[in-house]
């Protein structure tokens, strides 16, 4: 089957991300998807600029009517941004009968209830996943993941702008302007950067999630919307000492008197996960009546995070375009016949960094013993630390073992090595006679 036919309108920090995503992950989109997924024609102002980003394969225009106005286009991706020039053409796309894919809250939280009916009357899909909290697929649980629930209330950093200068501010002591500068620079920040530092974007997303989670038309003049410009620093240190962090919330609450919508500064208490969420990291908390509150993390922001959500809603359109029901959405999410023949490593040939615990007898050239062993296999030490057995933070030294043997305890660090390679080291440091008892093992994983 021929591939779907994408028309990407602006191929800015967003536009260039999904180009280059799609390109990279190709086969592998196309065997969750069920078809080929390709960008065959885009519109920017910037013929010049855009085509060094698509190549020579791919149709530049400098107007993007013309890829609404192109037959062979099924899906139209808008990646322009703002209420003016973007409104107009999702509408026309909407008219030609194409399915749109957009990342443009402030579009959708103001002029939704237009858009949303001349799809539904047209037939088609507007999919906007990357319009909230970028890249995590907090719309997709809302509606997919969630349906069973009585939503109650969602609270979240849905602003990676306003968290990334908070951040700064608080880490570095850097001064709120330069702190934007820098969320500017690394593409976080809105064209017009006064709707994320005073909370008009995250209410934008609040918006749209309010409407997803209660069921109700979305209303982004209904909401209460505060930014971080009049918080002082002197109040970001008084929370801490008190045991919180200030952060910018979108909060949304069910309540017996109807809906809250409301976007402000609030302290929370830094023991909470949300609150150590840091840089231009999202998080959203959502309760539900069965679930209990569960929290969804991410990168709110940036070029190939918000593309992986343009693409999830192209693949999503994809499928559905497809007749046969059960072939829509594979239950392995890859197609059958695409499925991939890659293997589970055994655990020899896995990967990680270690934390190895040796109870040694404390007499001159242990250390060298050991360290020898991991040395000659090849295995790159973090780092060691030598304790008094059985004594955390102690300050090192012998102790009288059971035996009557002076003993000690090393513990050592390990870069990356591969499991199989580690086992054959340990064995070999487990023949020593100094070592006195089986070794403690555990993996590390940082995680990051
Ligand atoms: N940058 C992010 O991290 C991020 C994350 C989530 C959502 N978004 C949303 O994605 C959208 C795009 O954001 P961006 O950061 O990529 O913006 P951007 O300014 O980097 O890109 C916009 C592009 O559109 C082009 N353009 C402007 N007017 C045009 C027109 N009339 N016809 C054709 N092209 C036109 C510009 O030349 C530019 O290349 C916005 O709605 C934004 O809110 C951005
Ligand atoms: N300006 C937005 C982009 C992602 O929607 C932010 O900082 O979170
Ligand atoms: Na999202």
């Amino acid at each position: 089957m021929k591939p779907i036919q994408v028309g990407l309108l602006g191929v800015g920090t967003v536009g260039s991300g999904t180009f280059k995503v799609l390109a990279r992950n190709q086969n592998e989109i196309k065997s969750r998807a069920g078809r080929g997924i390709a960008i065959t024609m885009v519109a920017d102002l910037d013929v010049a600029r855009a085509q060094a980003v698509v190549g020579a394969g791919v149709t530049v225009v400098a107007d993007a009517r013309a890829v609404i106005a192109n037959p062979e286009i099924d899906i139209v991706v808008e990646l322009i941004g703002g209420y003016g020039i973007a409104r107009q053409l999702v509408l026309e796309a909407i008219a030609a009968g194409k399915h749109v894919v957009t990342a443009n809250k402030a579009l959708l939280a103001v002029h939704g209830t237009e858009i949303f009916a001349a799809a539904h009357a047209r037939g088609v899909m507007v999919a906007f996943e990357a319009a909230v909290a970028g890249g995590i697929p907090i719309i997709k649980a809302l509606r997919e993941g969630l349906a069973a629930n009585s939503i109650q209330w969602i609270a979240g950093i849905i602003n990676g702008t306003t968290n990334f200068i908070l951040s700064e501010m608080r880490d570095k002591g850097l001064d709120f302007g330069v702190a934007l500068k820098d969320a500017q620079r690394l593409g976080y920040a809105e064209a017009d950067p006064t709707f994320d530092i005073e909370g008009v974007d995250a209410a934008h997303k609040a918006t749209l999630m309010s409407a997803i989670a209660f069921g109700i038309p979305v209303q982004f003049d209904k909401a209460h919307v505060e930014g971080i410009t009049q918080l002082a620093a002197t109040d970001i240190k008084y929370a801490e000492q008190l045991g919180y962090r200030i952060k910018l919330l979108g909060i949304t609450k069910r309540t017996p008197q109807g809906i809250e919508l409301r976007v402000h500064p609030s302290l929370v208490p830094a023991k909470r996960l949300i609150a150590n969420v840091e840089g231009a990291m999202n998080a959203v908390m959502v309760n539900g009546d069965a679930v209990g509150t569960t929290l969804y993390y991410g990168k709110g922001a940036g070029a190939e995070p918000t593309a992986s959500a343009v693409i999830a809603d192209l693949v999503d359109i994809t499928r559905l375009h497809t007749a046969d029901a059960a072939q829509r959405v594979p239950h392995l999410a890859f197609h059958p016949d695409a499925m991939s023949d890659l293997r589970v490593l055994p655990m020899s040939e896995v990967v990680t960094s270690y934390y190895l615990r040796l109870r040694v007898a404390d007499e001159a050239g242990v250390l060298a013993q050991v360290t020898g062993i991991v040395a000659d296999a090849g295995i790159s030490i973090d780092a060691v630390l030598q304790r008094e057995a059985d004594e955390v933070g102690g300050e090192g030294g012998a102790t009288e073992g059971t035996q009557g043997v002076p003993q000690t305890d090393l513990i050592i660090l390990t870069h990356d090595t591969r499991e199989g390679t580690m086992n054959a080291a340990i064995a070999r440091m487990q023949a020593l006679p100094s070592v006195l008892a089986p070794i403690t093992r555990i993996r590390k994983e940082e995680l990051a």
